[in-house]
Formats: structure tokens, sequence, C-alpha cells
């Protein structure tokens, strides 16, 4: 099957690439750039030496829906509400990376965004690819809406707990923290060596888009949940997110009660691993690979359940599970391509 991916001189992008160029049964057709027209992409990426020959290209949609049998969008929100519905209609189906179509309020979309969103008849199309908790709807998806990096891993990790009323969903707390790949290879001040080595800072406070994603898929999963309190860090780290839940228990459960419910809610899972209890995962320990790792332990002095996810943002939380995503909707195996181990250290 051919896929081409746009947005391919980006940092998901070229994860894209990495996965694909060793995908049994994906083969990378074509890579697109809005800017980069016929360079090659070793001149952006020298470690692709020897493994992509492929030049960027500039973006035909016309062309692209029909040369593809499947097309990963990795360009930034906004971009993506613009090209996503021009891909429609012809023979790819489209695996989106952005937030453009994950929110189902275009209410929400202009308020957390604050761009233009995609028309909504399109949005409306669109299947929310948290695989784990929404294999049948990817199975027949032709348009996907990948889930934010930081909605994967806080989500993986509550859901258990929320969907079997363990935890008070009215009082959620969730303390994010992410490496800077996970902002892009744009240019921010925020990200530049000096401000971000040897530092430690929150962003976004009360602000971030991912709020609403979470909040709706928790909505989803439980209809008495309230809204979230969400924060985000900046880790001086290349890879990596690691979102620590807090919730009060609703009943009385030991750490290994919960742990069983984890074991036994993921146990057919290929990519989610629930920690021995006391061992709590460190980011590297997914590095690279597609792993979600959870632990859970019950403070019994608070009553407070407390949940542990990690994953890698451009794995996990990106290029790899939209690969996950494309495996289900092609009937593929849903770990062809990614198998590869975390790099340790
Ligand atoms: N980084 C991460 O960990 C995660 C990212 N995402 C999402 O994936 C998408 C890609 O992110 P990421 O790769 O990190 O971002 P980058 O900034 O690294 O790359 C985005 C690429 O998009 C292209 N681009 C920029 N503007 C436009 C435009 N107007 N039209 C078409 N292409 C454009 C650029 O390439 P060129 O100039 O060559 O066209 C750029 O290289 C984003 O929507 C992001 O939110 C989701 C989960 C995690
Ligand atoms: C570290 C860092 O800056 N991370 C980004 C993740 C953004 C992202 O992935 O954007 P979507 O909304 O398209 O999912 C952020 O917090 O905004």
């Amino acid at each position: 099957m051919k896929a081409s991916v746009i947005g391919a001189s980006g940092y998901g992008g070229i994860e894209l690439i990495r996965l694909l160029s060793n995908h049994p049964n994906f083969e990378l057709h074509a890579i697109y750039s809005s800017s980069k027209d016929g360079v090659p992409v070793t001149e952006e990426y020298p470690h692709l030496a020897d493994i992509c020959p492929l030049p960027l290209t500039k973006i035909d949609t016309e062309v692209i829906k029909e040369t593809a049998d499947i097309v990963f969008l990795a360009v930034p929100s906004g971009a993506a509400a613009a090209l996503a519905p021009q891909l429609s209609g012809g023979h790819a189906k489209v695996v989106d990376l952005s937030g453009d179509l994950r929110l189902k309020e275009t209410a929400d979309y202009q308020k957390w965004y604050k761009k233009e969103p995609a028309d909504q008849s399109f949005v409306a199309e669109a299947v929310y690819g948290l695989t784990e908790w929404n294999r049948d709807n990817v199975k027949t998806a032709k348009v996907l809406s990948n889930p934010g990096c930081y909605p994967t891993a806080a989500l993986l990790g509550l859901a258990p707990a929320v969907k079997n009323n363990v935890i008070d969903v009215k009082n959620i707390i969730i303390d994010a923290k992410s490496g800077v790949s996970g902002a892009g290879r744009g240019l921010s001040p925020v990200v530049h060596f000096a401000e971000m080595n040897d530092n430690f800072r929150i962003y976004k406070v009360n602000e971030h888009q991912h709020i609403p994603e979470i909040e709706q898929q928790l909505s989803w999963w439980n209809e008495n949940t309230a809204p979230i309190t969400f924060s985000t860090h900046l880790l001086p780290v290349s890879r990596g997110i690691m979102a620590t839940m807090y919730a009060p228990l609703t009943k009385a459960m030991t750490t290994e009660d919960v742990h069983a419910l984890y074991e036994e809610t993921y146990k057919n899972d290929p990519f989610v691993r629930i920690r021995p209890s006391k061992q709590f995962p460190g980011i590297k320990e997914v590095a690279g690979s597609n792993y979600c790792d959870i632990s859970v332990d019950v403070d019994v002095r608070t009553n407070r359940l407390v949940i542990v996810s990690v994953i890698d943002n451009l794995v996990k939380g990106a290029a790899g599970q939209a690969i996950q995503n494309a495996n289900i909707m092609f009937g593929f195996d849903e770990t062809a391509g990614l198998k590869g181990f975390p790099m340790y250290p």
C-alpha cells in the first residue's frame, strides 16, 4: 500500500518516515512540503542518508488523493483544517495528526485553538483514533483524527478508572510534562536552548488546547464528568510525556484491586504495559517506542488514586499511533512496523 506524508519536513513527519521505512505493508510513496519543493529530505535531515531517497515535493491535493492509498497529514493545526477537506472524496484514506478534526463542537475549536475551523461535516466524519478505545470505528474510517500527545497519555491512564466508576469524575487533576519536540521544529523562544536547558516551566496555564479534547472523550465515557484541571510543563529533554493524574476514589479499593482492574482492561492491548505495583515508569523506558506504560497507586491517607502514564510524544503521541490506526484501517496486524524496542539508556 502506498503511503504519503504531508508536512514531511517536521518532527511528526520525519517520525512517520522512520516508521514507514521499516513497515512490512506500507511503502513510503511520496513526501510533501509547502516550502521546500524539490529539496532532498536528506538536506534537511542528514541522518536519513541512504534510508530515504525521496525529495520533498510541492503539495498538490488533487494528485495526492488519487496516487496514495493513505495520506498522513503532519502539518500545524489551522493548515490541516484547510488541507484535509481537499483530500476527501478521493482514493486515499486520510490520517490527520493535528488538532483540527478532534473537537466535534466548532465553538470549542474556535475558543481553544483561536483559528478557523475545518468544515463541520468533515469534522463529523472524522473518527477519533484513540486506538485502544475505538478500534471498531477505526476499522471503517476513511478519515481519522489522531489524538493529541497529552490526551493520549492522560486518557489511556484514566480510562479504566473512569469507565468503571472507580474515581470521582468531577475531581480529576492531570499534571503533565513534555519534552520539547512536542512543540514541533519551528523556532519559538520558549524552546530556545538557553531558555529550556537547566530549566522547567509551566505553560498555557488553564488555556491548553488539549483540555476540551480530554473533556470530550471523558464525557463520552461517563456522562457525569465535569471540567478537569490540566497543567502542562516543558521538560528539558527531546522526547517523552509523563502525565500524573489524581482523583478521589469512590469506593474502598487497594492498590492491588486497582492494579488488577488495569491489567484486566489492557490484557489484549499490545502497546499498553501495566507496571507492577510500586514500579513507576520513566519517560526513557518508552522512548522511541509505541508503548504507553502505566502505574497506579492508592494513597490511603488521602483516599486518592494516583495514575502515572508515560509515552513518547512523537510515537504513541503522534506518528506511532497514526500508523497503529492505519494498520487497523487496512486490516493489517495492529503492531505492523511498530515492534521496535524502546531506546535505553
Ligand atoms: N510534535 C509532537 O510531539 C506532536 C505533534 N502533533 C501534531 O502534528 C502536527 C505536526 O507537528 P510537528 O511535526 O511537531 O510540527 P513541525 O512544526 O515540526 O512540522 C510541521 C510541518 O508542517 C509544514 N507546514 C507548516 N505550515 C504549513 C502550511 N500552512 N501548510 C502546509 N504545511 C505546512 C512545515 O513544513 P514545510 O514548510 O516543509 O511545508 C513543517 O515542517 C501538528 O499539527 C502537531 O500539533 C501531534 C501530536 C504530537
Ligand atoms: C511541548 C509542547 O509545546 N507541546 C505542544 C503540543 C501541541 C500539539 O501537539 O498540538 P495539537 O493541538 O495539534 O495536538 C503544546 O503543548 O501545545
